[in-house]
Formats: C-alpha cells, structure tokens, sequence
C-alpha cells in the first residue's frame, strides 16, 4: 500500500498550461476515479505518477519519497489498448513482467527461480480467470481477455500503485461488467492503491472509494491554454452522507453494505 502527495504541480507543453496547481493527497490502499471533459489533462495526471512525464513545477511523492523520474516495480499501469506483447503467450506476457520486475540485470529467469515465477504467474493467471488460456497469443483472446491478461502483468510486478488509463473503455458493457467484478475483489485483496482514468461515471463512482473531476475552471478565449485544470470536485465515497451520482443521491454506507 502506499500514499502519494502531489505538491505545487503544474504541467506546462510550450505555452500551454494543462495543470494548474495541483495539490492532492491519496491514501494508502485507496481506489481513486479520476473524471473530466476529454483533454483536461488526466492522463497527463497519470504519466506523472507513473514517471514517465515531469512536472514543470512542484513535486509528486510516493510514501513521503519523491517519485522516481522513470517508471519502476512500484507502479504499474494498464491502458486502454496495445498493453500486452502479440508475440508471447498468456504465460510468456505474465512471465516477461516477472521477470523485468526481479531481474534488473538479466532479462530472463532460470532454474528455480524461474519455476518459482511460473508458479506465480500461473496463479495470477488464474486469479483473472485466464488459466484455461495460458498457451494462447493475445490475437487468440478476446478484447475483455486481453484486458484481463494486462491487469495479470501490471500486478505480476506486485506494484504499490496500480494505474488504470480508461482500462475498459474498448470493451462492451457486458465484458466491462465482468472487469469491474474481477478488479474490485482484487483490488480489495492485494491492498494497492489504485487510480483509474474513466469517462464512465457509473464506473467511476461504482469502483472508487474517491471521485476526483479535474476541470478548467477559467477560459481566456484569446488563449485557450492560459489556464489549466484543478480539481473542481473532490468526493470520499467511504463517508457517509449523500453522494450524488448521475442525479440521484447514493444511499447510506450501511444500506451499502447490506446489499
Ligand atoms: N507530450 C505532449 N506535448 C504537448 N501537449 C501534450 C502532451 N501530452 C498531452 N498534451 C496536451 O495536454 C492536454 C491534456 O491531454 P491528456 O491526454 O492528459 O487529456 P485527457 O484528459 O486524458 O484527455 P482524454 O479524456 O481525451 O483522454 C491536451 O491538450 C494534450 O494535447
């Protein structure tokens, strides 16, 4: 589990300010949604804590450590498509995660350390409901499998944080359906911290324990990237209290917890 601070942060791209300001603090093992108009710099939000963009200004830190400037075990990322390598199978995809997360220095695993990491994969493999496909390419999956074959590899590196950038946003609602019921439990079990890039309200408000909308709140029509977004709405999910979600008000923690 681990808790980031964004501090100060803004993202500037030549004169165009995308992040204005950012200051936020997620909690250990919080499963955080991330919402807002196309464009508004949410992915930008995600590269950042995933290492692989730098704030112009401010700092992001990662259980009080400033975040390292590259992408590492410590956070994995799943996005909406192309995450998974075509030529390997089930197994070889999982396995490559293994083996870039123990082995720093030699690409590939061997002996009983490599049996060892088949075991593991064979049982995250499992755990996405994946192991009657082990042996197959990814051309042989299924959108929905493909996904659930990403989410395998992103946790295969065991990582603290667990970036979702629209994860589901290419399956059909049926296949998004059994994802949001394969990724809550996980979730629940491995204790991550998750944050997850959504357009979809209802996934968003069904999966997270936190709902952040970044926005512009200010427009200079004379120079559309003068400003950039904040968060304009921030909701704990885990207090009670009325909540709206799409026009009505979510019920009670403990009428939730009944159903
Ligand atoms: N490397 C870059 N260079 C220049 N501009 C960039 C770069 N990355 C992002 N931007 C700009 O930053 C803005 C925010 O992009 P971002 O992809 O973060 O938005 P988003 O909220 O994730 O959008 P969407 O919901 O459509 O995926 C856009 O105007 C985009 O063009």
């Amino acid at each position: 589990m681990s808790a980031i601070s964004v501090r100060g942060v803004w993202v500037e791209f030549g004169d165009q300010i995308v992040i204005e300001n950012l200051n936020l603090d997620i909690a250990s093992g919080s499963f955080v949604s991330v919402v807002g108009p196309s464009g508004c710099g949410k992915s930008t939000f995600l590269r950042l804590v995933l290492g692989q963009d730098r704030p112009t200004r401010g700092a992001l830190l990662l259980d009080g450590r400033p975040l390292p400037d590259e992408p590492d075990a410590d956070r994995g990322v799943v996005f909406q498509r192309y995450s998974v390598f075509p030529h390997l199978t089930v197994l070889g995809n999982v396995l490559a995660a293994y083996e870039l997360g123990q082995s720093r220095f030699a690409a590939r695993l061997f002996g009983a350390k490599r049996r060892a990491a088949i075991e593991q994969a064979d049982e995250l493999i499992a755990s996405v409901g994946l192991a009657p496909h082990r042996a197959k390419y990814p051309s042989a999956l299924s959108g929905g499998m493909q996904q659930r074959l990403a989410i395998a590899q992103a946790l295969a590196k065991n990582p603290k944080v667990l970036l979702l950038d629209e994860p589901f946003g290419a399956l059909d609602p049926g296949t998004r359906a059994q994802m949001h019921a394969l990724l809550k439990p996980l979730w629940a079990r491995l204790g991550m911290t998750v944050i997850m890039v959504t357009h979809d309200l209802k996934e968003a408000f069904g999966l997270g324990t936190r709902v952040i909308a970044f926005d512009k709140t200010r427009h200079d029509p004379q120079a559309p990237g003068r400003f950039g977004a904040r968060v304009t709405y921030d909701l704990d999910l885990t207090r009670d209290g009325p909540v709206p979600v799409l026009g009505a008000l979510r019920p009670p923690a403990e009428a939730r917890a009944a159903q």
